[in-house]
C-alpha cells in the first residue's frame, strides 16, 4: 500500500547515466559502518535512486513511465532513497531472463548449484556489516538486531549450499513386482515476494531453496525496505551466480508485485507478508491452477504462562522468553506473543515484575529501534488510542504523539503493555505487528487453550512450565504450525515453518522447500 508514499514522476529523479549508477552503487557498497552511511546520506544534494538487478545488471526499469517512490529512514523520519515503481512490462522482461536463465541453471549438477550457494554465503559473511548498517538504516530496528539477522541470511544459503548434497529419495519394491522411487525436478520460475520486517533474512529463505533446488526466480523486495535487496543484487552479481536466475525487482505490491504473481510465466509464488495481501495473491492466480503458492501470513500469537513457570527456578527465563516474544524487532514479526495469557494464581505477580523487566530490556534507540514507516506507527497508534478508548490499563507505554509527516523525528513508539482488554477486542484479534502486548489471566488448562486457540491465525504459540507432561498435553492442542516451550524462536533450517488456519498455506524449510520448489513424479518400474 502506498498510501502514506509520495510516488514522484520520473522527471523528479534523474535517470542519469549508466556510469553514474554504477557509481552510486561502488560509493553504496563502500558504506559499511554506521559513521560512513550517514555521512553519505547527508552529503547527497538529492536522494539518489536504488536499481533492478536483471539479468546480471543493475538497471533501472526501461519504461519512460516509470514512477519512483519516496524511501524514508525510520529512525530520523528523513527522505533516504528513491526506488523504481516497475511497471508491468519491465516485470515481463525480468520474468524472460528468468525463463532463460531456467534453460540452463535446471541443468546444473548439484554439486555446482552448491558451490555457487556457498560463495554467496560468503560473500555475505565478508560483508556483513555493510548489510547490517544499512538493514539498520532502512528498517528502524537496532544494528545488533540487523547483524543476526543478517548472520541467518548467511545460514540461509550455506544451509542449503549442503542440504541438497545430502538430500535421498527412498524407493521400494510393490509387490515384488515394481520398483517404485520418486523423481524430481525443478518446478520453473518464481515469483518471490517479502515483506519489511525481516527484509534480507526473509528474501534469503526464498532465494536460497528456490536457486539451490534448480529454480529460477523473479524477486520483489517490500518497497518500504529495498535496500539490502539492492544491495544483494551486487553481490550476487560479484559472486558470479549467471545472470537471470535471481533477478531482483523494485516496486509496490499493487504495480509490481501484483504483475509478477499473475503473470502466466511464472509458474510459483513464495509470499511472506499480510493475510490480506496472501488472499489478493490467492484471487489474482485462481484461474492458474498450475501455479505453486506457498503463502507465509500474519499471526496473532499466544504466550501461555502457567504458575510454575513463575516459581524462583524459572522466573527469570519466563520474564525473558515472554518479553523476547513480544518485543523483539519492535513486535515486526509475524512469531511474536502479542497476546500473554496467565495462570490466575500468579497473574498480579506476573503483571509486577513483568513491566519493569520490559522497561529495563527494551529501551528506544538503545536496545529497542523505531517501526517501520509512518503508515505502520499511524496503525499501532490507531490500536493504542482505541485501547485507551476501550478504558484497558496502560501497566507500560502510552497512546503516541499523532504524527501526519515524515519530518517529525523518526517513528518511535514505547513498548507497550495493554491489561483489562476484552477478549472480544480488536486488541486481541488483530495482527498488530508492533510493541503491543496484552495480558489475560485464564482459570485452568481448558480455559487457556480455549482463549489461545480463539483466533483467526494460527502462525506460533509458546509455552511456559516445568511440567513436561502438560506440555505435551497442551502443545498438540495448540492450533499453531510452531510451538515453542520455554523458549521462542530456537530455529533449525530443515523443521516446517509455516502456519494453520488464516496464517497460510503450505510449509518451508529443509524438504518443505523441497516441495515448494519441485515438481515431484513417482516412476513404477518393472523390469
Ligand atoms: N510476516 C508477516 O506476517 C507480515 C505481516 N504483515 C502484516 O500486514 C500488514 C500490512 O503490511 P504491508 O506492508 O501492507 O504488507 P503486505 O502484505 O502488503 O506486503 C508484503 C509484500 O507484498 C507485496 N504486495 C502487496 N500487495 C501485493 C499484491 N497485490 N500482489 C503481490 N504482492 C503484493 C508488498 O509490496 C510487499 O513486498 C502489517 O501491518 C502486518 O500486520 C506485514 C508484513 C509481514
Ligand atoms: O524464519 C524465521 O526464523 C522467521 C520468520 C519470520 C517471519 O516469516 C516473519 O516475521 O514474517
Amino acid at each position: 500500500m502506498l498510501s502514506e508514499k509520495a510516488v514522484v514522476t520520473d522527471t523528479q529523479t534523474p535517470r542519469g547515466s549508466r556510469q553514474e549508477l554504477l557509481h552510486r552503487a561502488d560509493e553504496l557498497w563502500a558504506c559499511d559502518t554506521l559513521e560512513k552511511a550517514e555521512s553519505f546520506i547527508r552529503s547527497l544534494p538529492t536522494p539518489i535512486s536504488l536499481a533492478n538487478y536483471v539479468a546480471g545488471e543493475l538497471e533501472l526499469p526501461p519504461s519512460p513511465e516509470t514512477k519512483f517512490i519516496d524511501s524514508y529512514e525510520p529512525k530520523t523520519g528523513n527522505l533516504l532513497f528513491r526506488i523504481p515503481c516497475t511497471q508491468e512490462a519491465d516485470v515481463e522482461k525480468a520474468i524472460g531472463h528468468a525463463r532463460t536463465a531456467f534453460r540452463t541453471w535446471s541443468k546444473t549438477t548439484r554439486a555446482e548449484r552448491s558451490r555457487h550457494l556457498r560463495r554467496i554465503s560468503e560473500l555475505l559473511q565478508e560483508h556483513r556489516e555493510l548489510f547490517a548498517v544499512w538493514e539498520s538504516i532502512d528498517q528502524g530496528k537496532t544494528i545488533a538486531r540487523a547483524r543476526v539477522e543478517v548472520d541467518r541470511a548467511i545460514s540461509n544459503f550455506s544451509y542449503f549450499s549442503t542440504y541438497i548434497l545430502h538430500e535421498q529419495t527412498a524407493a521400494r519394491m510393490v509387490d515384488g513386482v515394481a520398483l517404485t522411487y520418486e523423481h524430481r525436478s525443478p518446478a520453473g520460475v518464481f515469483a518471490l515476494i517479502s515483506p519489511w520486517n525481516m527484509p534480507l533474512y526473509l528474501l534469503t529463505w526464498k532465494i536460497a531453496p528456490c536457486i539451490a533446488f534448480g529454480c529460477t526466480a523473479v524477486a520483489k523486495p517490500s518497497e518500504i525496505t529495498s535496500m539490502t535487496a539492492y544491495l544483494l543484487g551486487i553481490l550476487l552479481r560479484k559472486a558470479g551466480l549467471p545472470p537471470g536466475v535471481v533477478n531482483i525487482v523494485l516496486g509496490d505490491g499493487p504495480t509490481t508485485g501484483a504483475a509478477l504473481v499473475a503473470s502466466p510465466s511464472v509458474d510459483g509464488v513464495s509470499f511472506t507478508g499480510g493475510t490480506q495481501t496472501g488472499m489478493a495473491i490467492r484471487l489474482s492466480t485462481a484461474r492458474q491452477i498450475r501455479k505453486r503458492l506457498s503463502l507465509e501470513l500474519g499471526g496473532k500469537n499466544p504466550t501461555l504462562i502457567f504458575a510454575d513457570a513463575m516459581g524462583p527456578a524459572t522466573r527469570g527465563r519466563t520474564l525473558r522468553v515472554a518479553a523476547s516474544a513480544a518485543f523483539e524487532n519492535q513486535g515486526e514479526i509475524c512469531l511474536c506473543g502479542s497476546r500473554i495469557y496467565v495462570d490466575r494464581a500468579v497473574y498480579e505477580q506476573f503483571v509486577a515484575e513483568f513491566a519493569p523487566y520490559v522497561a529495563e530490556k527494551y529501551v528506544l534507540g538503545e536496545t529497542m529501534g523505531a517501526v517501520a514507516s509512518l503508515q505502520h506507527y499511524q496503525k499501532i497508534r490507531g490500536y493504542l488510542k482505541l485501547a485507551a478508548d476501550e478504558r484497558a490499563t496502560f501497566v507500560l507505554g502510552s497512546v503516541p504523539a499523532a504524527m501526519e509527516r515524515h519530518d517529525e523525528g523518526g517513528y518511535w513508539i514505547q513498548p507497550t503493555i495493554l491489561t483489562d482488554v476484552s477478549k472480544d477486542s480488536a486488541l486481541q484479534k488483530d495482527e498488530i505487528f508492533g510493541p503491543v502486548v496484552t495480558i489475560t489471566p485464564f482459570e485452568d488448562e481448558e480455559d487457556a487453550i480455549s482463549l489461545a486457540n480463539d483466533s483467526q491465525y494460527g502462525l506460533a504459540a509458546v509455552l511456559l512450565t516445568n511440567d513436561a507432561a502438560r506440555l505435551r498435553r497442551v502443545g498438540e492442542r495448540l492450533e499453531a504450525g510452531m510451538v515453542w516451550a520455554n523458549c521462542w524462536l530456537v530455529r533449525e533450517l530443515g523443521t516446517p515453518f509455516g502456519g494453520m488456519k488464516d496464517s497460510g498455506t503450505g510449509r518451508e524449510g529443509g524438504e518443505y522447500s523441497r516441495d515448494v520448489f519441485t515438481e515431484v513424479r513417482t516412476l513404477h518400474l518393472a523390469a
